[in-house]
């Protein structure tokens, strides 16, 4: 532990659907590993009704010294969301199905491991962006993704297969959406398969739309698939499961501080994986080093 990220009073939020997992042995391990190392633990857990106000009743009410979600991604944004420009760090510890946002802050999946960040961590700052004033720590989609996105919340079937089964019934009858895009680097007028704007690297699955983006540059990435033929559509899915998806020549991306995206056929959106309504004119802001969160003390060397 680091004396000087000594974090005493931690309120954990824990969703206890999340990942179809039991929670209540996990809430006392939480409990066990706070006594351990003299830590004041308070739980919440989240009904799926007013769960931010609740939340925020909280930090209102006593004062913490960081919030653990303890969830999926839907948990995990909606906390972030609360921490955004506070002091008080994000802790996570991820029991969903997709988890986006700990793996690329490389928090370990393992819950035993990510327990151990309680108690043993580092304490650093990330960027985060917002559309139209709504906050987004990961990434946010307009297009195929985010169709399938909507389909797949609206559906009863969770995991990775429901939603391989939905991105592959939508996917026969898309067709791309014409937006204009303007940035204070470069602009893009065109149709698009999808348009990711990128706070980070890789969407739950893993499949890496912005390799080489960095969570803490005071940039973020807006990733353009264009138009592509059914037949190069393995080829795309191996690079963006092997890094490499800058090698295609459908896709394009553009690095940027500020954004305006005209979604010109209103298609539809999601931010860090919960669908919205944005309206046509969607402005994104930078918001640099604007969230703490607790990560894994770094190996040395
Ligand atoms: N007690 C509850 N009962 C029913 N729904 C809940 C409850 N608590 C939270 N929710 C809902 O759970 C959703 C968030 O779930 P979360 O993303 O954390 O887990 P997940 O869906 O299993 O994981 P992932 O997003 O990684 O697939 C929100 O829609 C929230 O309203």
């Amino acid at each position: 532990m680091q004396e000087e990220n000594k974090l005493r009073n931690l309120l954990f939020v824990i969703n206890p659907i999340a990942g179809d997992i039991d929670k209540e042995e996990l809430e006392d391990e939480i409990k066990t590993v706070c006594a351990e190392h003299q830590l004041n633990c308070t739980i919440y857990r989240t009904t799926g009704k007013q769960d931010p106000e609740q939340v925020k009743a909280h930090l209102g009410k006593d004062k913490y010294d960081a919030v653990f979600a303890v969830g999926g991604d839907g948990t995990v944004s909606m906390v972030g969301a609360l921490l955004i420009g506070t002091s008080i760090p994000l802790g996570i510890i991820p029991l969903g199905s997709g988890n986006g946002l700990s793996k690329d802050l490389g928090i370990p999946q393992d819950t035993e491991e990510a327990l151990q960040l309680i108690h043993e961590h580092v304490v650093r700052n990330i960027d985060t962006i917002d559309l139209n004033g709504r906050p987004s720590i990961h990434l946010s989609d307009l297009g195929f993704n985010a169709l399938v996105v909507k389909r797949f919340s609206e559906g009863e079937k969770r995991g990775p297969g429901a939603y391989a089964w939905i991105a592959l019934q939508e996917y026969i009858n898309y067709e791309s959406k014409f937006y204009r895009i303007e940035t204070d680097t470069e602009n893009f007028e065109g149709e698009a398969f999808m348009v990711t704007i990128a706070n980070a690297n890789a969407f739950g699955s893993n499949a890496a739309i912005n390799p080489s983006g960095i969570m803490n540059d005071g940039r973020f990435e807006i990733c353009l698939i264009e138009p592509f033929p059914k037949a190069a559509a393995p080829v795309l899915l191996v690079r963006m499961y092997t890094d490499n998806i800058d090698g295609s020549i459908y896709s394009r991306r553009i690095s940027c501080r500020k954004a305006t995206v005209y979604n010109i056929d209103r298609e539809v959106a999601h931010i860090d994986g919960e669908p919205v309504e944005l309206g046509e004119e969607i402005k994104v802001t930078m918001h640099p080093r604007s969230l703490k969160v607790i990560l894994p003390i770094p190996e040395e060397g």
